[in-house]
């Protein structure tokens, strides 16, 4: 049977989610997927030959059982409940909520409702990160930071520690659960500038320090400073380019679970990390918001 889906939010993210839909992986599960129409705020032309629809009419149309949502992150909690509430599968682009427990919240409905709901995370398909964890296999972390630099985001975002929930993603899948120990957040509004600063432990008490810093000229770039027992890593190691895109990558996980080719085991390991990753970043903001007082 093919997954007739809509796509909410035509940004980069939406895009690209479009023009994957379109030409999907050959022999994936990619292939199941079928576009049935976009959702958009603005009244915007076919985009790529798809047509734009109403919510309403995405949410009630029988020949629709996915949805992708790719909108600001203010929004995506919102519309995953309306989806998961309509009986509609949700593949989210990461954040998938801007608090730890509307998370648990949803996630409990998705249950209910027996639906998958999948959150995007191309930054643990990239190959730099895929090289990275192959070269830190095995070594035992002292220390270490992981500092990212990138533009100035759009409003809508949300608290750095959700918008850049990627970083932290890296470092739990790395380096397992961490507790946060401290956090502060520098803003200058004016000239569209940030850092926010965490200070994180290991289980085995080993420090890290996640830097999530943004603003106007500043490159997207991750700086690592990782210092094992007999080893250091001070820059990103480059992977190899693989042929099959990060978002494609990511559409073919979607549709393996909804084939249910994806094990319960794996499925309970991805949401304890993705919802202990939104608790920390919970937490981080609690910490930056008191400092900031
Ligand atoms: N661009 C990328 O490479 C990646 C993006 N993401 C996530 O995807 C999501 C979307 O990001 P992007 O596409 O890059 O952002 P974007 O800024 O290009 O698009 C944001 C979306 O919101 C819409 N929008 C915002 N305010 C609106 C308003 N007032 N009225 C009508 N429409 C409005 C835009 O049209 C667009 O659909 C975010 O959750 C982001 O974190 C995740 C991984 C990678
Ligand atoms: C060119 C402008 C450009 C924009 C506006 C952009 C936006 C953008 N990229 C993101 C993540 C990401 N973006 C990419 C990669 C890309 N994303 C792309 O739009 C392109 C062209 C690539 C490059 C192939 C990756 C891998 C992530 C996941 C997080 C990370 O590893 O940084 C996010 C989510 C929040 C974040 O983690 O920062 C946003 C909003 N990325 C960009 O590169
Ligand atoms: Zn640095």
């Amino acid at each position: 049977m093919m997954l007739g889906s809509v796509v909410v939010g035509i940004g980069i993210a939406g895009c690209v989610r479009m023009r994957d839909l379109l030409a999907p992986l050959p022999s994936s599960t990619a292939e199941k997927f079928s576009i049935r129409g976009f959702v958009s705020r603005r009244n915007l032309e076919d985009q790529q030959g798809v047509k734009q629809i109403s919510t309403t009419e995405a949410l009630s149309r029988d020949d629709i059982h996915a949805a992708f949502i790719c909108t600001e992150n203010t929004n995506h909690e919102e519309y995953i409940r309306q989806f998961l509430e309509a009986g509609k599968h949700v593949c989210v682009e990461y954040p998938m909520t801007l608090s730890y427990t509307s998370a648990v919240d949803l996630w409990n409905l998705a249950q209910q409702k027996g639906l998958v709901l999948h959150e995007e995370h191309i930054e643990l398909l990239t190959p730099d990160f895929k090289q990275l964890k192959k070269d830190i296999a095995g070594k035992t972390l002292e220390e270490g930071t992981l500092h990212f630099t990138g533009g100035s985001l759009k409003r809508n975002f949300g608290f750095p520690s959700f918008s850049g929930i990627a970083r932290l993603t890296w470092l739990v899948d790395l380096f397992g659960e961490l507790t946060v120990t401290a956090a502060s957040l520098v803003e200058e509004k004016e000239n569209k500038y940030m850092k926010m600063t965490a200070h994180l432990l290991t289980r085995q008490q080993k420090p890290l320090t996640w830097i999530e810093e943004r603003g106007p000229g500043l490159g997207r770039a991750k700086h690592i400073h990782l210092r094992f027992q007999d080893a250091s890593i001070t820059e990103l190691p480059a992977g190899q380019r693989e042929p099959v895109g990060l978002f494609m990558q990511d559409l073919v996980l979607f549709g393996r679970k909804l084939q249910g080719e994806v094990s319960a085991a794996e499925l309970q390991e991805e949401r304890s990390r993705i919802l202990h990753c939104l608790q920390l970043a919970d937490r981080i903001q609690q910490l930056s918001e008191n400092t900031q007082a």
